[in-house]
Formats: structure tokens, sequence, C-alpha cells
């Protein structure tokens, strides 16, 4: 499905100096931010013609259902890059690299690149804007199909063994909003090959991932997911001008900070740890002392919320990662 194309400011609206746009970030007033979050707003001319220049080379309308927004701003680019502390020797997994204007940053700091793009134009246009470049892979695949792990282990072993000590790999991306949940999934349990994920997510969902509070109605099953794999950081929030397309909602970039094995709560399975967190969200205006009675008796779910200091008559809104943890070690039989 085809988008219908914004109208966009003519070229010859943006200022013709050259000045680079500094990553410094404007206040911004939503009161969700004060004071806590920095906005990124400046826009890069360069990115604008090479965007519209890139497109329409190949005769390319950006498509809804690949989520293909491109990113008019450099400086937000450097940022997702500075995030992720990106150097030369690193090896960086890109999901989605379009036009490949986060792709040139990533390979202008040294780093070798490991790009998967689905949209078979994309992923010729990346090949051949780099095709001097011996440091980036292009994949044409689906990401959330691809077998990441198996891509990753061989491109770290290529890395040392050509002398480069890259111990982890790291993943920076503009994704598409539609798969934000999977790559999550997929990409925070793999703290053995990542040791950061910085991702430019829709602003709702980088606030509901990092910042769902107990008691609050977005407290979900994904927050206990997501803070047992790995420590997420809301870096800033990017206005939805500095898109091409311009989508509807704002966007914000996170980064998790993955855990290793030896740091995961300790849970002696963690597909039963989450199937339990999982049921107890299931019965959500349930008390778990109902929810989660095919585990065991009622009886025996209040004890284990008594002995961890918590009420009988708990929601699972009301536990922290750690009174799961140790709910669970109560509760389920090894
Ligand atoms: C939001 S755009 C970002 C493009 C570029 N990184 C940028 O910043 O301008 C998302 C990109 O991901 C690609 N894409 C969409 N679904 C994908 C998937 N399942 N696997 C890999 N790439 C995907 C789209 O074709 C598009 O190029």
């Amino acid at each position: 499905m085809l988008f219908l194309l914004q109208p966009l400011p003519p070229i010859s609206s943006f200022s013709t100096s050259r000045r680079r746009v500094e990553p410094s970030f404007a206040a911004h007033d939503n009161a969700r931010c004060r004071g806590k979050f920095h906005v990124a707003s400046a826009r890069s001319e360069d990115d604008y013609h090479a965007t519209l220049k890139a497109l329409k080379s190949r005769g390319l309308t950006p498509r809804k259902s690949l989520g293909q927004h491109y990113m008019l701003n450099s400086s937000i680019n450097e940022q997702l890059a500075s995030a992720a502390d990106v150097k030369e020797g690193d090896v960086v997994l890109e999901i989605g690299p379009g036009t490949g204007s986060l792709t040139n940053i990533l390979i202008n700091a040294g780093a070798t690149v490991l790009a998967i793009e689905k949209d078979p134009h994309m992923a010729l246009h990346v090949r051949e804007r780099f095709s001097s470049i011996d440091q980036l892979t292009v994949l044409q695949e689906d990401f959330t199909r691809c077998h990441i792990r198996s891509h990753m282990i061989s491109l770290l072993q290529n890395a040392k063994s050509s002398g480069r000590n890259s111990k982890y790999a790291k993943v920076v991306s503009n994704i598409p909003f539609n798969i934000s949940t999977d790559v999550v999934k997929q990409l925070l349990p793999m703290g053995d090959i990542f040791s950061e994920v910085v991702l430019l997510l829709q602003e709702e969902t980088a606030l509901r991932l990092v910042d769902a509070s107990l008691r609050s109605s977005e407290y979900r099953p994904i927050n206990i997911f997501v803070n047992f794999y790995s420590d997420p950081e809301y870096k800033f929030k990017v206005l939805r001008s500095n898109f091409f397309p311009q989508p509807n909602v704002d966007a914000a970039v996170v980064t998790f900070k993955l855990k290793e094995a030896a740091e995961y709560p300790p849970v002696a399975s963690t597909k039963s740890f989450f199937s339990m967190v999982n049921s107890a969200f299931n019965g959500k205006r349930k008390m778990l002392r109902r929810s989660l009675q095919h585990i065991c008796t009622s009886l025996e779910v209040e004890r284990a919320l008594e002995s961890v200091g918590l009420p009988v008559t708990s929601r699972p809104e009301e536990l922290t990662l750690d009174d799961f943890v140790r709910l669970h070690n109560l509760i389920v039989k090894g």
C-alpha cells in the first residue's frame, strides 16, 4: 500500500546556510518532557535533499506498510550513534537502513555494520550507495524472521579474526514503529551478543517501555521483561517534523543497556517466570491469589505474598520486578 505524500516545504524554503546542526536540543514545553527529557527538533537541509534525491532517482514512494519514515536530520542520526558510543572497530547492527543516512554515520564512526532491510529496493539502494565500503554488509531480510544470532556470531568472529577486539556488538536503528515490540523482545535477551540497543521509537512506545509506573494502566508484562534484561533510559524526544513523510506522532530515542546472564534476577527458569507474569496480568483486575491458582492454591499465593511483605490482596500492577522474582521463587517449584 502506498502513502499519500505529505505536502513538503519547497526545498528553497530551507536555509541555504551550510552550518552544521549541533547536537543541542531546544527546550520543549510539553509537560511530560519538562525538566526531564530533551527535545531534538532541528533539521539539516542536506538530508532533506539527499533523501528526496535518493527516492526520486529510483522512482520510489515511501511505503506505509514498511513504516518508511526517513530521517531528515543528520544531527539526530549522530546523536543516535553517540548514544551507543559508536567508535572505531565496533560491530553494529542497523535494522532498516532505508536510504542509508544513519548507515553513513555509523560507517564514518569506524564501525563494521550489518544492515538488515526488508524492502528490496532500499536494500539495493544502500548496497549501491556504499558499494566501495567493505565495512558494510546489507542483507535483504525481514528482521522479525531472520536468524540474527547466527548473523551476529559470524560477524563478531570475523571482526575478531581481523584483529578487532569487539566482544559485543551494538544496535543502533531508526526502526519502523510497527515492529518495535518484536525488535525489543528479540534483542533484549541477547546480552551475550549486544552491549547496547539504541532505538528511535514512537514516543508513546518509548514512554511505555521506560516510564510505566506501578499501579498505572500502562504497567504491563513488557515492563517486567525490559527491566529483567536491561537498564532502559529515555534519551530525548524527536519531533515528527524531522521525518519524511511526516508521521502522525512524535518519536523518541531510548537506550537499553543489556545485562549479561549473570546479572539477570535469580529465577530457576525464565520461561516459567514470564509465564507466571503473563498469567498474573491476564487477569489484570484480579487479585494474584485468584489469577495464579493454576500454579498453586490461593492460600499458598497468600502466604508467599505475605512472606515477601505484600498484602494478600495484591494485584499484578502493584508488584515490582523484584517482587515478581521473589513470588515466583516461592510458588513455582523447581
Ligand atoms: C523508519 S524507516 C528508517 C529508515 C532509515 N534508517 C532512516 O533513518 O531514514 C524504517 C526502515 O525499515 C525498513 N523495514 C521495515 N520493516 C522491516 C523489517 N521487518 N525488517 C527490516 N527492515 C524493515 C523499511 O523499509 C525502512 O527502510
